[in-house]
């Protein structure tokens, strides 16, 4: 059957589907190639964004839908061409060309013809012949070409399997040059567009006949595993060994057509290119090398813009002094100490369990401040000019917490610096912070990228707190960074161990302590008044965990006070299963009930959900969890284009969630370890059975534990938990501490020890990425130490 087409403009969306881009709309008809007597029709297929003032050519077939009969189902479609002198003018002088009217859009149609269109795409010189100022030149070219250019570089990127959304993510960086690239290089777009790993551009490549062995595709396969590698390590680097192995099983899957020696030259090249970096037997992707370095020099410049002669060390005891007194708290020699060296140090590290008082010293270090200097805590106070107390946490939910026991303003760190958490490519600058004093919270769960970021925002001679707890688990992206930070020595510390509980009966914090020594005996299953373990495997878990959550619900704790916590998402004890049957047992479906299905998830009123990722627009979090208040079905909702809507309750913020923003939540009855990091909850249910093996570790099981506030719940089996008490090898391989040493090593020695060998060195490694290494030497360079002949 051939192709029938229609022209018309879109007069509203019916339904849309914004994952696979499928849309049902109603459009106003102007021809067709078929006979059809209304004034409109339904047109199904997919789409990008469509422009409503645009005339269209669909393409496809007139079928008969069982229910609502005739519909036009499209199977290709372009911006409809105006062709005549009229259409043409009406074109140019359209919303989409801002700035040209009618008498201007006449004069380009007089000029250029009735080719005019086909003229700026064939022949782009051609918007010289216009009376228009090049700003308008350009934009006139920019838009006719990104309309119909674009089109039939997206229509050949559809036919090779790609989406709209990322054909057009391609267009738009390559544009004319999109199949040139496609064709001689398509690993290039692993780097260039979000979205495409490297099956996809490897399947590209083979299907444009590229060779197998080909240095491009070694080259990518080295990039692809070195990025696999520390996303799923967390470690900044790997070995060589590691890289080449892992390599070699990639690009060899059938054949062994790719050898130790082209992996050789493409990683010359790579390091040539600065694309890998290397030192000694440690390969690093160079972003993630720059990262600890430049890590290492900015806090060595915040050492050394600190002016610490400008403390009056006399008001400085008074300050101590008198906090000390008129605190309701009486603090202990380590907790004075912390507030001491917060107000004296240009960095601080504060680490400690919990209930060990930080958010105490916080508060206290914080008023301290303030008398100190003289400043008011009234953010009413600071209409021109900046809080001089910036706190920040990287969750909402932490940043919330320290609000409210601060009574201050605190951000997330994204939104401190003013970044979305979808940025396409990692920025490599954001907003300065402003202020005197940064204090950040929870920082055990800051990777290498951001702590990198965070720091190049703060300005000279701004103090410094970093405050978290060592033993939780560490960042979910690359990097250890708060422990390499302690481990380094070259920062005052202070660990705060005591624990002070209101709770005297809790036994929890001990067992936290149990746990971190490696203790294992039978006390860890004993059962006491806060806590309780169930003995069971993971086929039993499910029975089990009914039960639990039945009885615990029966007995008051609602949804948001109790938390299911487990390592992984998959098999009968994962993540994914429970969640499923806990959305059965505590909010079964009933005949009222109302729902939307989004992938493998029914969401209905009543469900505990999750955010995956941040939204500044929103100002929802990854990992806040919030309950499913009400749900606006498609066919009641008079905006079309938002389909069902979500109305979401996150500790009291109500927010609406339309179908595309679906794709950001999950259930959260049950969520992971790492998701709940910097979140408490008054009862929490630690499931570990032996099929989590690989994720049993002491910071995993700790950090799960010390999210429990007053109750905690353990089951699974005997050995899945003492395997994770016993096993402390989750120290990550970086580099940072290295950096940060060699770094302040050179920074704080006298000019006249300094000798050449410590400087070439460190020199060589600064150097080639703009670091100014002249760390603590102003007015000298580098060679006036180097014998360079
Ligand atoms: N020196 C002290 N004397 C008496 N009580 C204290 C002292 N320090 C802290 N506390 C109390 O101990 C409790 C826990 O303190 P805080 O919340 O500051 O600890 P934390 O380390 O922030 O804990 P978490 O990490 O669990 O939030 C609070 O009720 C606090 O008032």
């Amino acid at each position: 059957m051939s192709d029938e087409y229609l022209v018309g403009k879109i007069q509203a969306v019916f339904f849309e589907k914004p994952e696979d881009y499928f849309k049902i709309m109603l459009i106003k008809v102007q021809e067709t190639s078929f006979t059809w007597s209304d004034a409109e029709i339904v047109v199904t297929g997919t789409f990008d964004e469509l422009d409503s003032e645009q005339n269209y050519r669909f393409t496809g077939q007139l079928v008969e839908h069982p229910k609502y009969g005739q519909q036009f189902k499209c199977s290709h479609y372009q911006v409809e061409t105006p062709l005549d002198q009229k259409a043409l003018v009406a074109y140019f002088s359209s919303e989409q060309f801002p700035g040209i009217g009618k008498k201007t859009a006449t004069k380009i149609v007089d000029i250029l013809g009735e080719q005019a269109i086909n003229l700026l795409i064939t022949q782009p010189a051609a918007v010289k012949k216009l009376p228009l100022s090049t700003t308008k030149q350009k934009l006139l070219l920019e838009q006719v070409q990104s309309s119909y250019q674009s089109q039939e570089i997206i229509l050949q990127l559809n036919q090779l399997g790609f989406g709209n959304k990322i054909a057009l993510r391609i267009y738009h960086y390559y544009h004319e040059k999109t199949l040139e690239v496609l064709q001689t290089n398509p690993y290039q777009l692993i780097q260039d567009v979000k979205g495409i790993g490297f099956r996809r551009a490897d399947q590209l490549a083979l299907n444009f006949g590229l060779a197998s062995d080909s240095p491009q595709r070694a080259a990518a396969g080295l990039l692809h595993v070195l990025s696999m590698l520390t996303n799923s390590t967390g470690n900044t680097y790997c070995t060589k060994a590691d890289l080449f192995n892992y390599t070699l099983k990639l690009l060899n899957v059938a054949d062994q057509v790719v050898t130790t020696d082209d992996l050789e030259q493409a990683l010359k090249k790579l390091i040539a290119e600065n694309e890998i970096a290397v030192d000694q037997d440690c390969y690093f992707l160079q972003k993630l090398y720059e990262n600890e370095w430049s890590i290492a020099r900015q806090l060595s410049l915040i050492e050394t813009s600190f002016q610490n002669e400008l403390i009056n060390q006399s008001r400085v005891e008074q300050v101590f002094k008198q906090i000390a007194q008129n605190s309701a708290i009486t603090y202990d020699q380590n907790q004075l100490l912390a507030i001491q060296q917060g107000l004296t140090h240009s960095v601080l590290l504060l680490t400690g369990g919990p209930g060990t008082g930080k958010t105490t010293i916080i508060n206290g270090l914080v008023n301290a401040f303030a008398t100190l200097h003289e400043y008011s805590l009234d953010p009413a106070d600071y209409e021109d000019t900046a809080f001089p107390v910036v706190l920040a946490a990287p969750t909402g939910r932490a940043a919330k917490h320290l609000m409210e026991s601060t009574n201050l303003p605190a951000s997330t760190i994204h939104r401190l610096l003013g970044l979305t958490g979808q940025e396409e490519a990692e920025p490599s600058e954001t907003n300065e912070i402003q202020g005197k004093i940064l204090i950040v919270d929870e920082v055990s769960m800051v990777d290498t990228a951001l702590f990198d970021l965070l720091l190049k925002a703060i300005p000279a001679g701004m103090q410094l707190v970093l405050v978290g707890d060592q033993d939780q688990l560490p960042s979910v992206g690359p990097g250890q960074v708060f422990h390499d930070l302690i481990q380094s020595q070259a920062f005052s510390t202070v660990n705060l161990e005591k624990i002070y509980r209101q709770d005297q009966d809790s036994t929890i914090v001990d067992l936290a302590r149990q746990i971190n020594l490696g203790e294992v005996n039978t006390k860890l299953f004993q059962n006491f008044a806060d806590r309780s373990f169930f003995d069971c495997n993971a086929n039993q878990v499910s029975h089990v965990l009914q039960q639990i959550v039945v009885k615990s619900r029966d007995k008051g704790f609602s949804l948001n006070d109790m938390q299911i916590l487990a390592p992984m998402y998959r098999g009968p004890a994962g993540i994914d299963h429970l969640n499923q049957l806990m959305q059965e047992t505590l909010n079964p479906l009933t005949l009222e009930t109302k729902s939307v299905k989004f992938g493998d998830v029914q969401y209905r009123i009543g469900d505990k959900v999750v955010q995956l990722v941040n939204d500044v627009e929103k100002n929802v979090f990854n990992g806040e969890t919030g309950i499913v208040e009400g749900i606006t079905l498609a066919k009641d909702n008079p905006d079309k284009k938002q389909g069902d809507v979500l109305h979401l309750d996150f500790d009291g913020r109500q927010i609406a969630y339309a179908r595309a923003d679906l794709k950001n939540i999950s259930l959260a009855y049950c969520t992971s370890i790492h998701k709940a990091q910097g979140s408490e909850f008054p009862l929490v249910i630690l499931i570990l059975v032996k099929q989590h093996a690989r994720m049993l570790k002491r910071n995993l099981l700790y950090t799960a534990i010390t999210r429990a506030k007053s109750k905690l719940i353990m089951l699974g089996n005997h050995e899945a938990f003492e395997q994770a008490v016993r096993d402390d090898s989750s120290q990550r391989q970086t580099r940072l501490l290295q950096r940060i040493q060699s770094t302040f090593k050179l920074a704080k020695k006298p000019l006249d020890q300094i000798d050449d060998h410590d400087l070439v060195l460190t020199l060589n490694k600064i150097q080639t990425h703009q670091i100014d290494p002249m760390i603590g030497l102003d007015g000298t360079t580098p060679f006036d130490f180097m014998d360079i002949n």
